[in-house]
């Protein structure tokens, strides 16, 4: 029987990817184009619309041609994204109204510590699972209608589209045919009850906004309309869309309660599956929505993300210029035994969960006349892994204190966890083995997967189970006296960070 694909469209916050799979979860193709933001300002992150949408779909119409098949074999596309982000068009005439409000933009803070300030936190918590931050969509929302005048006018006219990527790339997808999201990508936003799955009319209230300036909202794995056949020559069902934290969650077969993965990237994300149950975590981590085909009986994610992951691989090779490539590290790291007991704490714009510090500030503590590069590049390399299992271990205490299931493996993806050492490290810290997958590409896999269960390639997640395989298994080789050691050092030097500079 002839081959069949999916095709995975991956849009994130420095690049759009697209990957071809094979309907055994195989990588057969992948084509990748650089798409940055800008900041235009202190705090402001911004990325051009349109950049976003053509990058996406000429790596869509690259890989197809690198792998030289038909579309026609293309049996579904599945969309994932950098969430959180807000893009505002017009529904007549397609056009963005203003650059797209990154998740990294911080222009809304002041709102929101006036909304904590008012007491509103609570509320949103209770409804989101989210905190009040200037990182979700909300603020985004009201700061757009507040400061574009096009888009008020837009609203006012009743064509105001405000949506996330993954339903402006729908809408670009299906030449304006549908105006649509994902419930994942919804529960990003702010404005999602996610405990009752609709858009929270005291949520829009609190923002100012109204329900019709959003997509409708569905399962992620759903019809999500057809590409019009101008783009990719055929007109391919789209029936998967997810945000990429949950996409790789998906993407890693974590679909059972108590499952974790953590993707090392610029920042790492870490997302537990924490089952049907609704549950606030009490050591600073936030409730969010799982990837799944109903809208009907929810389930639930612990996540946490560290700040200053690979980017601390980043800072060592642009800003000290200590190696070229960021797989140097490694070799570097490994030059020396230990970090000869320099602690390096990446607090370069504040430390996220479970710390929520803001004003913390990076520090390296410990130098003596011995210390040397080699030193400070393992201990960078080590302070991914501490603050990943700072986020963990938050995890592992809200489990326990609910009497759901702890972590057992930890499943890891992104660039740095092609890193040996820095696995090895995790594992060593967490005292539970560290699984790198055959397919590193999760996010990805993840929104091909869901698509494929819409379109009737597989019929149940124990199917795509069945299709994850392991590449490496690190298992503990430390001590649980050394790890909690070296946690207890790695905590002091945080507190250090944290003291005003
Ligand atoms: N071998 C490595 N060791 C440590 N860090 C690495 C390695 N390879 C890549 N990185 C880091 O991983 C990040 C890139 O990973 P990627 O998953 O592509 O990130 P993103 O999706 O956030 O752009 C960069 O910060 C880079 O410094
Ligand atoms: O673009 P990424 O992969 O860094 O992901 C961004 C996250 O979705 C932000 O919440």
């Amino acid at each position: 029987m002839k081959k069949k694909y999916l095709l995975a469209l991956d849009q994130g916050t420095s690049s759009s990817r697209s990957v071809l799979f094979d309907t055994h979860g195989q990588l057969i193709a992948m084509d990748q184009k650089e798409v940055l933001p800008r900041f235009p300002a202190p705090g402001l992150v911004e990325h051009d619309p349109h950049a976003l949408w053509r990058t996406q779909l000429e790596t869509a119409q690259n890989v197809i041609a690198r792998a030289g098949i038909s579309t026609r074999d293309i049996l579904t596309i599945g969309i994932t994204n950098q969430r959180e982000t807000l893009v505002a068009w017009n529904r007549l005439t397609g056009e963005p109204l203003c650059p797209a409000l990154v998740w990294q933009d911080r222009r809304t803070q002041a709102l929101c510590e006036q909304l904590i300030e008012s007491g509103h936190e609570a509320l949103v918590q209770a409804r989101s699972g989210l905190r009040i931050d200037a990182y979700f969509s909300a603020g985004k929302a009201k700061w757009i209608l507040d400061h574009i005048p096009a888009a008020k006018a837009c609203a006012d006219a009743g064509h105001l589209a405000l949506g996330t990527v993954d339903s402006w790339l729908l809408w670009n997808l299906t030449k304006g045919a549908n105006f649509a999201t994902d419930l994942t990508n919804a529960s990003r936003t702010l404005l999602f009850n996610i405990r009752k799955n609709h858009w929270d009319t005291s949520l829009l209230d609190l923002f100012e906004l109204k329900s019709s300036y959003f997509p409708e909202v569905h399962p992620s794995a759903h019809q999500f309309g057809f590409a019009d056949p101008q783009w990719l020559g055929h007109p391919i069902p789209i029936t998967g869309m997810a945000g990429d934290q949950q996409s790789a969650l998906f993407g890693q077969a974590c679909f059972k309660p108590g499952m974790a993965k953590n993707t090392y990237g610029t920042g790492c994300f870490a997302l537990m599956n924490s089952g049907g149950t609704f549950q606030l975590s009490a050591n600073g981590l936030i409730t969010t929505l799982n990837a799944q085909s109903t809208l009907s009986s929810p389930s639930y994610a612990a996540e946490g993300s560290v700040f200053v992951g690979g980017a601390v691989v980043q800072w060592l090779r642009d800003g000290l210029h200590a190696f070229e490539r960021s797989a140097d590290i490694e070799k570097l790291a490994r030059s020396v035994p230990d970090n000869g007991g320099v602690t390096v704490v990446p607090a370069f714009s504040g430390l996220g969960a479970p710390y929520w510090q803001p004003d913390a500030r990076g520090t390296i503590t410990g130098l003596t006349r011995g210390t040397t590069l080699a030193h400070i590049a393992r201990a960078a390399l080590e302070s991914i892994a501490f603050q990943s299992t700072a986020l963990l271990q938050a995890m592992n205490r809200d489990a326990q204190a609910t009497a759901r299931a702890e972590l057992s493996e930890l499943r890891v993806d992104g660039g740095a966890s092609s890193n040996n050492l820095l696995m090895q490290f995790q594992a060593d810290l967490l005292g539970i083995p560290v699984i790198r997958p055959a397919v590193t590409e999760t996010t990805a896999l993840g929104a091909a997967w869901l698509a494929g269960l819409n379109a009737g390639i597989y019929s149940h997640t124990d199917e795509l189970a069945e299709l994850w395989q392991t590449d490496t298994c690190f298992t503990p080789s430390m001590t649980r006296d050394e790890a909690a050691g070296k946690m207890a050092q790695w905590e002091f030097a945080v507190r250090q960070a944290c003291v005003p500079q």
